[in-house]
């Protein structure tokens, strides 16, 4: 079902036209087989193959020969195609989901569905193809049959139907365990996973270690007894189906000549078709095996599809610049947002808090681990959706269409932020205003932009900061958000941080919201906000608070 949606997404015309040339190679190789038991008849009765004979064999076979290529090639390209529109498709989506909504789905669903199983589908498709040819083949054998005597092909279409249903029912059965299969490889992938993330864990601790490869070890023997377990069902499937067509032969030869009068003239010719389609029927049988490991896949990759489209927010049109671009201020009235678990139990909850935001004032969050800090950056910059408050600029609420216009008034750097070895949407950005900013952040020994591209980001944590601040100021955003920044970086830099970039952000008309543990820079700010369990609290009144402005509370 989940492979013909696959086939059935997108124009039926390609399609068609595959369908088209894989019957005609089939129609050319049940010629063949016809051809060449005529000739064998011939040469029975002791009469001369004429040149005639063996041109028509020379032109059937160049024509089955051309058809085949050509059937296996543009089906292989057309589902391709198919494919990279899934692929497509569902990154598109990704890229139009809320963050939250990504998050609660997981990186590694999402990476198991794009990359794993739409890998193994492209690889397995010329397998499909060609079992798709078998199958036309097999039509047409069946007609040559018919030809041949009307009863010899009831009956042999009667056994196929029965074969069939038998053939059927057990795949349901090999299918079942084929999903069981899939659940404890991604168990399996899930450790391996750990062996690569917590490797300096493991390789300081032999311990920790060794438990983790026995429990990799216990996932593995579960696997091995599945896929064995699976692998037996499917060897006596595809013995079933290779006996079946060797009992076939046997009726046509032994039982119906019981039968039927006149039969002898045409029973070797029969029998010989008959014993054409073993190849065609192993290899249809093989593709089974791999379609319904496909269906698992696909139907993972449809799901995800659901979920995205669920969570999706339709994307407005391309924003050149935000129409909040010159803002003055921005109000947050009465937002609250809590995470929550699969079973609406809520985790974390922040808010109700009011909050506004001036042109070019410096603005530090404090509080401690767990307090809502990161929670609350996000929910300044619309990554999170507020479950329940507003956002005016300047005094005009935010709607729902123009959150992506609020969105990129931002630019952030958040500590597990990913930075990205090419300039991606600044295209025009000349490469020496980027090389002096990495010779003024201090990593011109470092790091070169050559040819669109950072030259390397195996860098320090500190050393990939100042990079990806870079970036920001290339950005050239209205707001700058910077979690926690500094924490990475030795003295020197931490000073110019505080006391040169931020002042530099203020005098060009930026805005800047921190987040810092720093106390020996809380002087840097012109407002200072402490969190503590998701509330926000003045600090205003606290003798060692942020000096500046003092808080603007609406
Ligand atoms: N993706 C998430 N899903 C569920 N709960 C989360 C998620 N991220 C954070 N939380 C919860 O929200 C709370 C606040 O987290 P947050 O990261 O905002 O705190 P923080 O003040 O930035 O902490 P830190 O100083 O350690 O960086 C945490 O207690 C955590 O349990």
């Amino acid at each position: 079902m989940h492979l013909a949606r696959l086939l059935t997404v997108g124009s039926p015309q390609p399609l068609r036209s595959v369908a088209v040339i894989i019957s005609l190679a089939a129609l050319g190789n049940a010629a063949l087989i016809g051809l060449i038991n005529h000739v064998a008849e011939t040469v029975a009765v002791r009469e001369e193959i004429g040149p005639r004979m063996v041109l028509l064999y020379l032109a059937i076979f160049a024509f089955y020969y051309i058809a085949s290529r050509a059937s296996l090639k543009e089906a292989n390209r057309v589902l391709q195609d198919r494919l990279a529109g899934l692929r497509l498709r569902v990154v598109g989506k990704i890229r139009n989901t809320p963050l939250r909504s990504l998050e609660q789905i997981g990186h590694g669903h999402l990476f198991a569905a794009v990359a794993q199983e739409i890998n193994q589908l492209a690889h397995n498709l010329p397998i499909f193809v060609a079992a798709a040819q078998s199958a036309f083949l097999l039509a047409f054998v069946l007609l040559y049959i018919a030809v041949l005597s009307v009863p010899s092909f009831l009956v042999l279409v009667a056994c196929v139907a029965l074969g069939g249903s038998l053939f059927w029912r057990r795949r349901i059965a090999l299918n079942r365990a084929l999903a069981q299969i899939y659940d404890r490889e991604a168990a399996m992938m899930e450790t391996m996973g750990a062996f690569v993330e917590g490797f300096q864990e493991i390789r300081l601790n032999a311990d920790k270690n060794d438990g983790l490869y026995r429990h990799f070890n216990e996932g593995l023997d579960d696997l091995e007894g599945a896929v064995v377990g699976v692998g037996s069902r499917w060897v006596s499937l595809l013995q079933f189906s290779n006996a079946f067509v060797y009992a076939l032969v046997g009726v046509v030869i032994f039982v119906l000549p019981l039968f039927f009068h006149g039969y002898d003239d045409t029973i070797y010719k029969i029998a010989a078709a008959a014993t054409f389609c073993i190849g065609p029927v192993t290899s249809i049988i093989g593709a089974s095996h791999l379609s319904a490991k496909a269906e698992i896949g696909l139907g993972h990759v449809h799901d995800l599809e659901a979920k995205l489209d669920r969570a999706a927010v339709a994307p407005g049109p391309p924003v050149a610049v935000s129409r909040y671009a010159g803002f003055s201020r921005i109000e947050y009235r009465d937002i609250t947002f809590s995470y929550r678990t699969p079973d609406d139990e809520t985790v974390f909850a922040t808010g109700p808090w009011t909050f506004s935001l001036n042109r070019g004032e410096i603005v530090f969050f404090t509080g401690g681990n767990g307090s809502g800090k990161t929670t609350v950056m996000k929910l300044l910059s619309l990554l999170y959706t507020p479950d329940a408050g507003a956002i005016l600029v300047d005094g005009r609420p935010v709607t729902p269409e123009a959150r992506q216009d609020f969105r990129e008034m931002f630019a952030a750097i958040f500590h597990d932020f990913h930075l990205f070895d090419r300039l991606y949407g600044l295209d025009d950005v000349a490469p020496e205003v980027v090389q002096a900013q990495i010779a003024e952040m201090e990593l011109a020994d470092k790091v070169a932009f050559e040819a669109g591209r950072f030259s390397t980001l195996d860098l320090s944590t500190g050393q990939r900061k100042r990079l990806a601040l870079i970036v920001s100021r290339l950005e050239d955003r209205e707001i700058y958000l910077f979690d926690e920044w500094a924490a990475d970086q030795d003295s020197h830099f931490r000073d110019t941080f505080y006391r040169r970039i931020l002042p530099d952000l203020k005098r060009r008309g930026k805005t800047v919201i921190a987040v810092t543990h720093d106390d020996r820079y809380w002087d840097c700010c012109d407002r200072r906000i402490r969190l503590s369990l998701g509330a926000m609290e003045d600090t205003a009144d606290e003798a060692a608070g942020g000096g500046g402005g003092g808080p603007t509370w609406p």
